[in-house]
C-alpha cells in the first residue's frame, strides 16, 4: 500500500463494538435475560463451516447463549421449516440465522420467511426488507450493509449528497446496501451484470461499495481520488504462498487513489459478525420492553 489512503480497521471496529456488546449482555443476564442466537447450517460446505464456527465463538465470547443445528444436505424443505418453527416458539432464543446458501432442491425464500420476523438478526424476511425499502427503521438490517454503514460513518461525518455507487445486486449485500445509502441521503446508483460500464460508474463515486463476488475486479483507475471504498469481497485464491482470502479490489492500485480503504481481511468481515450480534441483542432487548408492558 502506498500513497495517502487511510486503512479502515474494521478488525478494530468490530472489537470496540463486541466488548460493548459483551457489557449490554451482562446487564441483561442481571435481570434474567441470556440473548440466545441459533445457527442452523444445511450441508457441510467448508467455507460456510468455518463461518458457522466462528460465529458461535464469538455468540459464546459475548455471553449469549448459542445453539448451531447442523443438518445433513439431503435434509427436506419441511425438515427444516420444522426446526424454524420450533425455534420461533423458544423463548431461549432470540435470533435465528440459517446459514446461506442453501441446497437447491431447498426455497430459500420459504425458509427465511417462516422465521419470526423479530428474530430474524440477518434482516432477510420480507418483512424486515420491505421495513428497510420504505425507509423504516423498526425492521431488522442485513448484517454485513451494517457493518458498512458503521464503518462509513465514521470517515464520513454526513452521508448526505454523496454520490454513492454499489458495484453488485444481491439481495444479501448490494441491494439492501444502497436502500441504507439512500435513507442516509445518499445520490446511488447501483451496477450489475447488464451495466453498461461499470468503471464509468465507479469512477463517479465519493463512496464506492464493492461487492461483485470477483476477485481484483477494481482496479486504481476505477476510483476517483480522494472516495471512500469498501470492499465486500471475499474470494479464496491459490497464491504463490498457499491459499490466501483477497477482495473485489485491487487492494494496492486502488489505495494510491482513495482517500479510505477497507482491507480484506480485517475489513467488512469482522463487521458482519459484531452487526450479527448487535442485531441478537437487539431481540432480545425488544423482548423484555414486551414483557414489561405486558
Ligand atoms: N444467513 C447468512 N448470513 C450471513 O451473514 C452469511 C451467510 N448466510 N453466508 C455466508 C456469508 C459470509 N459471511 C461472513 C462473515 C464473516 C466473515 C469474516 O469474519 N471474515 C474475516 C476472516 C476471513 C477468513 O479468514 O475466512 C475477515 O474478512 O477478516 C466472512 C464472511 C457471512 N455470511
Ligand atoms: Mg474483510
Amino acid at each position: 500500500m502506498s500513497a495517502g489512503a487511510v486503512m479502515i480497521n474494521g478488525k478494530a471496529v468490530a472489537e470496540m463494538m463486541t466488548n460493548t456488546i459483551a457489557r449490554e449482555v451482562a446487564t441483561l443476564r442481571a435481570q434474567g435475560i441470556t440473548p440466545g442466537l441459533a445457527v442452523v447450517l444445511v450441508g457441510d460446505d467448508p467455507a460456510s463451516t468455518i463461518y458457522v464456527r466462528s460465529k458461535v465463538r464469538k455468540t459464546e465470547a459475548v455471553g449469549m447463549h448459542s445453539v448451531c443445528h447442523r443438518l445433513p444436505t439431503d435434509t427436506t424443505q419441511q425438515a427444516l421449516l420444522a426446526l424454524i418453527h420450533a425455534l420461533n416458539d423458544d423463548r431461549a432464543i432470540h435470533g435465528i440465522l440459517v446459514q446461506l446458501p442453501l441446497p437447491p432442491h431447498i426455497q430459500r425464500d420459504a425458509v427465511l420467511d417462516a422465521i419470526d420476523p423479530a428474530k430474524d438478526v440477518d434482516g432477510f424476511h420480507i418483512l424486515n426488507v420491505g421495513k428497510l425499502a420504505v425507509g423504516r427503521t423498526d425492521g431488522m438490517i442485513p448484517c454485513t450493509p451494517m457493518g458498512c454503514m458503521l464503518l462509513l460513518r465514521r470517515f464520513l461525518p454526513s452521508l448526505s449528497g454523496r454520490h454513492a455507487v454499489v458495484i453488485g445486486c444481491s439481495n444479501i449485500v448490494g441491494r439492501p446496501m444502497a436502500r441504507l445509502l439512500l435513507n442516509e441521503g445518499c445520490t446511488v446508483v447501483i451496477t450489475h451484470l447488464q451495466t453498461r460500464d461499470v468503471a464509468a460508474e465507479a469512477r463517479q463515486a465519493d463512496i464506492l461499495i464493492v461487492a461483485a463476488g470477483h476477485a481484483g475486479l477494481v482496479r486504481g483507475d476505477w476510483v476517483k481520488p480522494g472516495a471512500v471504498v469498501i470492499d465486500v469481497g471475499i474470494n479464496r485464491i491459490d497464491g504463490t504462498n498457499g491459499p490466501t482470502i483477497v477482495g473485489d479490489v485491487a487492494f494496492d492500485e486502488v489505495a494510491d487513489h482513495a482517500r479510505a480503504i477497507t482491507p480484506v481481511p480485517g475489513g467488512v468481515g469482522p463487521m458482519t459478525i459484531a452487526c450479527l450480534l448487535q442485531n441478537t441483542l437487539r431481540a432480545a432487548s425488544m423482548t423484555t420492553s414486551k414483557d414489561v408492558t405486558l
